[in-house]
């Protein structure tokens, strides 16, 4: 259809928008959940010295090479060495150190033996020991220092989404403080006269509000903060107030929803046609779409009011823009191909994106059986994916290979 953008090209309009802030600091204690703006270096070497792999005895491994159990190997154990010791004690031929795992392997042995390996074990482990069975090489059972990371390698790349993995290969290293983008801070406007607090009586042509929960939940989940979520209306100056105030608390962006389209009563259309431009966008949810930004950099989205629109705009145009704010190096979620498990319409000219579900086989189903309407509230509760199927495309069939977006 003449006159919509595709996708790709209003997210390059949104992301050319996108002004990062200065980056904080954060203990590793208080960075999760966030990005990181720096390459994460090394300050210790992992391991951070060599050390044995398993509870035995540091030995040389002349010593014990041509163990067997016909022709045990006869040690004098001398030294005791558990996790934690600072004791590097010599060992002559014919001696071995007790060792326990994480230990520092003794400078004068080279390879480890485990209780196993050995006739008494650990009830027998500190006078004469018998190994009956040979290492398998110089350096058994030694977890050499540096072999995961030398000091000053880089361990962690900018735009590293900080969880618990990460913050613990950061600890690792000897890193207690990083550098991380500040959490964008977010205002959600709901706009609609037709919207009442979920649970209140509806009187007729009222519809519980549950845009702005949905926002809000999406915005967290993308590691940024609500500073401020309302409903106004649809006839006063609501949104414009709203980007005053959020200007005023120096806001990354506010999202509208509702109020985008081609009615009487459009209060975002009709109250920031000076701040914002509003066009069409070959996507199905979502095709109304509203964008600025003020001078400040403040980003103004005004996604379409339908339920399905939202979240769906959210995923395609606002969740990049958020997670570009936090310097995030990977701003799309991964695409797989899936076969589609049963077939489905799609609308002509616009690429579509539905709520969908995956089966067992890693089939792909509509979440909803009422078909891709932007209304349908409760089938995005059951979807787990969207499904992406082509503009061209009017009819999906069963078995047909489609683009999967997996919703984590
Ligand atoms: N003449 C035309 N009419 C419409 C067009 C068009 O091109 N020409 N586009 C349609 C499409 S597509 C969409 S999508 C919607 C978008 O409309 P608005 O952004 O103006 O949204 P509203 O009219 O305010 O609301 C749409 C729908 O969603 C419900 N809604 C709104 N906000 C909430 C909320 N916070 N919680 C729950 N539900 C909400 C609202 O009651 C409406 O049912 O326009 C079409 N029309
Ligand atoms: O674009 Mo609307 O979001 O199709 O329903």
């Amino acid at each position: 259809m003449s006159g919509m953008r595709t996708v790709e090209e209003q997210l390059a309009v949104v992301l050319a928008a996108v002004r990062t802030r200065p980056a904080v600091t954060r203990t590793l204690d208080e960075a999760v959940g966030f990005t990181l703006t720096e390459p994460a270096r090394a300050q210790n070497p992992v391991p951070v010295f060599d050390n044995s792999a398993m509870d035995g005895f540091a030995v040389r491994f002349a010593d014990v090479a041509t163990a067997s159990s016909e022709r045990p190997a006869v040690l004098r154990v001398v030294a005791d060495v558990p996790a934690g010791s600072a004791e590097d004690p010599p060992l002559a031929r014919g001696t071995a150190a007790r060792i326990m795992t994480g230990a520092p392997v003794p400078a004068a042995a080279d390879t480890v033996v485990p209780f196993e390996d050995t006739v008494g074990g650990l009830a027998d482990s500190l006078g004469d020991i018998r190994v009956v069975r040979a290492p398998a090489a110089e350096g058994a059972h030694v977890r050499r220092a540096g072999a995961d990371a030398a000091v000053g390698a880089v361990v962690l790349e900018p735009g590293t989404l900080l969880g618990a993995r990460q913050l613990a290969a950061l600890a690792s290293v000897g890193i207690a403080r990083v550098a991380v983008a500040p959490r964008p801070r977010v205002a959600i406007v709901s706009t609609g006269a037709e919207l009442v607090p979920p649970g209140e009586p509806l009187a007729r042509g009222q519809i519980p509000e549950s845009n702005g929960l949905l926002l809000a939940g999406l915005v967290a989940e993308v590691g940024a903060e609500v500073v401020f979520r309302e409903v106004v209306g649809d006839d006063g100056a609501g949104p414009a107030e709203a980007v005053a105030r959020a200007t005023a608390l120096g806001l990354d962006a506010v999202i509208f929803s509702g109020g985008v389209s081609a009615g009487a009563y459009e209060p975002v259309r009709q109250g920031l046609s000076d701040a914002m431009e509003f066009v069409k966008v070959a996507m199905q949810p979502g095709k109304p779409q509203g964008f600025g930004a003020t001078d400040a950099g403040m980003l103004l989205f005004g996604l379409p009011g339908n339920p399905v629109s939202v979240a769906v705009s959210f995923e395609v145009l606002v969740r990049p823009a958020l997670l570009r704010l936090q310097g995030r190096r990977d701003i799309h979620r991964p695409r797989r191909r899936l076969a589609a498990g049963t077939g489905w319409r799609t609308p002509p000219g616009r690429r579509q994106y539905l709520p969908a579900v995956i089966d067992a086989e890693g089939r792909v189903h509509p979440a909803t059986r009422g078909g891709s309407g932007s209304h349908l509230a409760v089938g995005l509760g059951a979807a787990t994916a969207y499904a992406i199927v082509a503009a061209e495309t009017e009819q999906v069939e069963i078995g047909d290979l489609i683009d999967v977006l997996e919703l984590s």
